[in-house]
């Protein structure tokens, strides 16, 4: 028998008017780390400055991080890090900020890495030597409040890298459900289908154990009895406290547990086309639920618990009600050019094939096997 690790943060405050207990944090800088858009729009970043002040805790902000985070980015809040000096860390919004202040991190406490460096698994040296890290998430979710990962883009390439790093699993998550109430409905159904897409993977996973699947089945239920909810009716604050709670507990399996082939390909089409990752796992869940039943009997373990015929079904009619397309030809967010399609296919499948996340899904595919899935969930 092998020797396992089940890893989470160490402190998780969650429900309405958590934001508030950053006034509990010891330390005397905290550079925040944000968007900017809408945490900026909702008052939410002007909170948490004075939240800290009060505790005694000056800031800077490190604003205009983009979906999809990229290496410049990364580097650019990383000399804002070196020259402030914080002991705190605090990410405040969506995936993409969380993740780029995890690498920011990084590089603030290693400034002579480089990007190629902390590319490979488990590569990152430890960090905590200057600052510790709050994550608090403005969209249920990414989890990356919870994980040990990040997702870098590197715009040379267009690749989307998944930074796989134990020390990245932030010391506080912070669950105030006020944020993610300020979603529109396309970015909670996006955000809320990764959250299925996390969870789904967790369990199918070569990596999934008994410290793992509780989690994940627990987020799958949580996100079939809430999400379309928050989507039809934004400021239910049961519907959006669950979904936080199902995001970071669906964050709980699979930092632990990781992912599959979804999100290898989430990743890949993402780096391509640009289109939001919540999206591209989303249309493409079902199919790959489909390909994978021949590996696994985890779909119909999960099935049974949660008392429903088929998983691949139950997506497939969520995602109507979230008006999620059922294919990218469909998909009118970015321009899924048909001819750009065909041209970067074979590459983009030999990405998604290279990535971490395939590693755990629960049977190898072939290069030939991503490119049949790629097609099937381009046309139908
Ligand atoms: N680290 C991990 O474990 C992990 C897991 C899954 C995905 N990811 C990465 O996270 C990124 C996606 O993050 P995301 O899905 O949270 O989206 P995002 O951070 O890219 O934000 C999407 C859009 O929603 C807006 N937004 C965010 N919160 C909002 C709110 N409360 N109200 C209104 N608008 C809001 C943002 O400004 C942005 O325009 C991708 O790069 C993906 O690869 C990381
Ligand atoms: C290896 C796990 C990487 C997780 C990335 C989530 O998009
Ligand atoms: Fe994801």
């Amino acid at each position: 028998m092998t020797v396992m690790n089940f890893s989470i943060p160490r402190t998780i405050i969650y429900g309405e008017g958590s934001l508030a207990k950053l006034a509990d944090l010891k330390g005397k800088k905290a550079a925040l780390v944000t968007g900017g858009s809408s945490m900026k729009r909702f008052g939410f970043l002007d909170q948490a400055i004075a939240i800290l002040k009060q505790g005694g805790i000056d800031s800077i902000v490190i604003d205009g991080v983009e979906p999809n985070p990229s290496v410049e980015t990364v580097w650019r809040g990383a000399k804002a890090m070196q020259d402030f000096e914080p002991d705190w860390i605090v990410a405040i919004g969506g995936g993409s900020a969380l993740d780029a202040a995890k690498v920011m991190w990084c590089f603030y406490e290693h400034p002579n890495l480089t990007f190629e460096d902390i590319i490979p698994v488990g590569a990152m040296p430890p960090l905590r030597s200057k600052a510790r890290f709050v994550a608090i998430p403005s969209t249920s979710g990414t989890a990356s409040e919870i994980t040990a990962f990040s997702v870098i883009t590197d715009t040379k390439n267009h690749i989307k890298y998944p930074i796989v790093a134990a020390d990245m699993v932030p010391d506080i998550a912070i669950l105030d459900p006020a944020l993610p109430m300020v979603m529109p409905p396309n970015v909670t159904a996006n955000t809320g289908m990764d959250v299925m897409c996390h969870a789904v993977e967790a369990v199918a996973s070569i990596a999934a154990t008994s410290f793992t699947d509780p989690y994940a089945v627990e987020a799958i239920k949580l996100v079939l009895e809430n999400l379309e909810k928050a989507y039809t009716t934004p400021t239910d604050k049961t519907a959006r406290f669950n979904m936080h709670n199902a995001s970071a507990l669906a964050g709980m399996a699979f930092t632990n547990a990781s992912l599959g082939l979804v999100h290898s390909m989430a990743h890949k089409i993402g780096g391509e086309f640009g289109v939001t990752h919540g999206l591209a796992n989303a249309i493409m869940l079902p199919y790959v639920i489909d390909f994978n039943r021949q590996f696994t009997d985890k779909y119909a373990y999960a099935e049974r618990l949660l008392g429903i015929d088929d998983l691949a079904q139950a997506i497939r009619n969520l995602n109507k009600k979230l008006a999620i397309p059922s294919t990218f030809k469909d998909c009118d967010e970015v321009d899924f050019d048909e001819a750009k399609f065909k041209t970067v296919l074979n590459r983009m499948s030999e990405n998604a094939f290279a990535d971490p996340c395939t590693l755990t899904n629960p049977g190898t595919p072939s290069v030939t096997d991503v490119k049949a899935l790629y097609t099937a969930a381009y046309y139908g």
